[in-house]
């Protein structure tokens, strides 16, 4: 087992946030807000208050299209609704794929979090997928600056990870970060401030529910929701055997005679079930190691892999990545919010971070 990135030599020093500032009477007028903006989850870190809001993406939409809940609240009510509620993921693979309802779930979080009536939001860093289009980037600015935001600043997933987990991006030496998160699968070589190679995959943990709902359909005719899904791959799932094999029971509806029924499901059913999805993430962590240039390389094999993002949590994934590339792989500490973390230190320290958003 590779040490916690926190006792790890390489990383000891890592984490170079100049001193903070005191803050100052003009904070209590601003709401000055970091966001990771995800598939699953969105996660808001406020000035110098550290993370503020973490609930899923998701909105719940009476018949008037107006929003009745947002997050936690519309997550319970997910697959539950009747013809009077509809409940909407407003991003899809990584990127905002329903604008009005992206902006109220924005503009409703940020209310959430603002400090008191008079203030206003004045800066927000916000992160996107390294490998977005122009139109989408312009989709998520958009939405920030409709939800009240006077500056909006864009700083890429993989580089927000980086610096969450407290590397260095500044120093010349390579670092390679795979955020799995619920759209995308960021893999990303970074030194000098910049992304030397990034590759970005729409296949993350939304997929391997997916392929859970599947698999149980056409092995078991039980029909299960996305919900009973990401219990099942949380609770579970895993990218290689385990020393401990695990199971549970789950219910369903039967496809053959319509009724609701149980079943009793082991590790082994879903690692089969989420083995292609799996194989495909460490096969394109394997193509982007062939990408990366010598010197950098050298630097990885020190270094090894951080992964981040909740897809991180997958059991034995970086048992998995290290039997397919033979370096050492690091899970983040608290892997879901170092993306937030990292957009939450660009936020703080700007004048420090300023080359790495845009
Ligand atoms: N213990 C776990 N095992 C496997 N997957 C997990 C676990 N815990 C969380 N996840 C998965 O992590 C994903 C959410 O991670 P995260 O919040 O980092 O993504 P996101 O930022 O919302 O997505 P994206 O970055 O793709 O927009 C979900 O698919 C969730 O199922």
């Amino acid at each position: 087992m590779e040490p916690a990135i926190a006792e790890n030599p390489h990383y000891k020093n890592g984490n170079l946030h100049p001193v903070e500032k005191k803050s100052g009477l003009l904070d209590l007028f601003y709401n000055d807000i970091a966001i990771d903006l995800g598939t699953a989850n969105t996660l808001i870190s406020s000035k110098r208050n550290g993370i503020v809001l973490r609930e899923p993406s998701i909105v719940a939409f009476n018949t008037d299209g107006m929003p009745v809940s947002i997050g936690q609240e519309a997550w319970f009510m997910h697959e539950k609704t009747h013809s009077k509620l509809r409940t909407v993921r407003p991003l899809r693979d990584g990127v905002i794929a329903d604008f009005e309802a992206a902006e109220h779930m924005i503009r409703g979080m940020i209310k959430n979090v603002k400090k008191n009536w008079y203030s206003t939001t004045r800066q927000i860093v916000i992160c996107v997928p390294s490998g977005i289009t122009d139109v989408e980037k312009r989709a998520v600015r958009d939405s920030a600056e409709n939800a009240g935001a006077k500056e909006v600043y864009l700083v890429e997933e993989p580089m927000a990870a980086a610096i969450g987990v407290g590397l260095n991006v500044h120093e010349p030496e390579g670092h390679m970060i795979v955020d799995i998160g619920g759209g995308t699968t960021e893999i990303a070589v970074i030194a000098l401030s910049g992304i030397v190679h990034a590759q970005s995959v729409r296949l993350a943990g939304d997929k391997l529910n997916d392929d859970i709902i599947s698999y149980f359909r056409r092995t078991h005719n039980l029909l299960i929701g996305e919900r009973t899904a990401e219990k099942i791959k949380c609770e579970i799932g895993s990218a290689s055997p385990l020393e401990q094999e695990l199971e549970m029971d789950i219910k369903g509806r039967d496809l053959v005679n319509g009724i609701p029924k149980t079943i009793h499901i082991t590790s082994a059913d879903v690692r089969e079930a989420i083995s292609i999805s799996v194989n495909a993430i460490v096969e394109a962590i394997v193509k982007s190691l062939e990408k990366t240039p010598p010197e950098l390389s050298a630097d990885i094999l020190d270094r090894g892999i951080i992964l981040a993002g909740g897809g991180a949590l997958l059991k034995n994934l970086d048992k998995r990545i290290t039997e397919m590339t033979d370096l050492p792989v690091h899970i983040a500490e608290d892997p879901l919010t170092a993306v937030v973390r990292g957009t939450g230190a660009v936020l703080d320290n700007l004048d420090f971070y300023r080359a790495v958003v845009s």
